[in-house]
């Protein structure tokens, strides 16, 4: 048997003495959890419960702030509706969990350009909601930026070399609800099928519940990651693969099911926080590592192009659905 350990790094002594804690961990196992990162655990604690309420109201009332479009991705959107796998180009059955999005919350000055700029859509009647969901879009933020510094300094490249593409970050805050299963999910279907996220670093927490989240180790085996309380799991995703030329290729992961036995008390509410960069931040190498110092080649996508690609794809089923 293998035995996996998921490195629990403290960010307490600063980005400088534990970026190569951060390194080791990004080139040799794809993800890890970290604590001291700040954010009051009662904001947690009010973050899950607002947001409980939330998917616990009726699906009309939900849909008064449905997502507005593919590419627009703000606010809610009910089981059925994502196939994240798409995202990979690989067909499979809807994912079985709803969702709530909000983008950032200090918007650039001047009207919205484009769909990362889209406004944020609020459930009426639910007190404390909005409040809640913007103080955690800037504590994620706070932590996603320390983050960044000990990447930027573990690369060999200093502590600014990630943030410099995030002056207007468009990065989002989803939580994820997978609801109880009352039916056998359909072959393949499952909670969340297999994907990389698409933005820098996604930092998530979850209640610890059955049918939870797995990672594809670099040993190639699906590994499921522990609930540890308090903790903020980091995990890889795509613009790392193409800014370090895979030094640091991102974490593909998954949510799987309840066991049947399970299946009609396994509810399952997860935040994740994907931090996406100024959209027309390029997906070119970083300058300073091999490549990154030439000029990108012609087609290379910003990672707004990127970002968007992906949105309409993980919406866009084919014939399984
Ligand atoms: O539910 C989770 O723990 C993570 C879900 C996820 O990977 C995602 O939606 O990007
Ligand atoms: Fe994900």
């Amino acid at each position: 048997m293998t035995v996996h350990t998921v490195p629990v790094i403290d960010l307490t002594p600063g980005p400088a003495a534990t970026a190569d804690l951060v390194g080791q961990a990004c080139a040799d196992v794809g993800y890890f959890q970290i604590t001291g990162h700040g954010i009051p655990r009662p904001l947690l604690a009010e973050l899950f419960a607002v947001t409980r309420r939330f998917f616990a109201l009726p699906p009309e009332v939900k849909q008064q702030v449905a997502q507005p479009a593919a590419d627009q991705v703000r606010g809610w959107s009910g089981a059925g509706s994502e196939g994240i796998t798409y995202s990979l180009d690989e067909e499979s059955p809807a994912d079985l969990k709803e969702k709530f999005d909000i983008g950032t919350v200090d918007p650039r000055p001047g009207p919205p350009t484009g769909p990362h700029h889209a406004p944020n859509l609020w459930p009426a009647g639910l007190p404390r909601f909005r409040e809640t969901w913007e103080a955690a879009h800037r504590e994620f933020s706070r932590v996603d930026t320390a983050v960044q510094r000990c990447a930027g300094l573990a690369l060999g490249l200093g502590p600014d070399a990630l943030t410099a593409h995030f002056t207007q970050p468009v990065s989002m805050l989803r939580a994820l609800y997978y609801p109880d299963q009352p039916e056998p999910p359909l072959p393949g279907q499952l909670r969340a099928g297999v994907h990389s996220d698409y933005g820098a670093f996604t930092l998530a927490v979850a209640e610890d519940r059955p049918g939870a989240l797995q990672v594809l180790d670099r040993g190639g085996e699906w590994t499921d990651v522990p609930v540890i309380p308090g903790a903020v799991l980091v995990m890889l995703g795509d613009l790392l693969t193409e800014w370090t030329d895979d030094r640091w290729p991102a974490t593909l992961h998954r949510v799987v099911n309840p066991r049947r036995d399970q299946a009609m008390d396994a509810d399952r509410l997860a935040f994740a926080f994907y931090s996406h960069p100024d959209p027309e931040a390029s997906l070119h190498v970083l300058p300073g590592l091999p490549g990154g110092d030439q000029p990108p080649p012609p087609g290379t996508p910003t990672a707004g192009e990127h970002l968007r690609d992906k949105y309409v794809r993980q919406t866009s089923f084919g014939p399984h659905r």
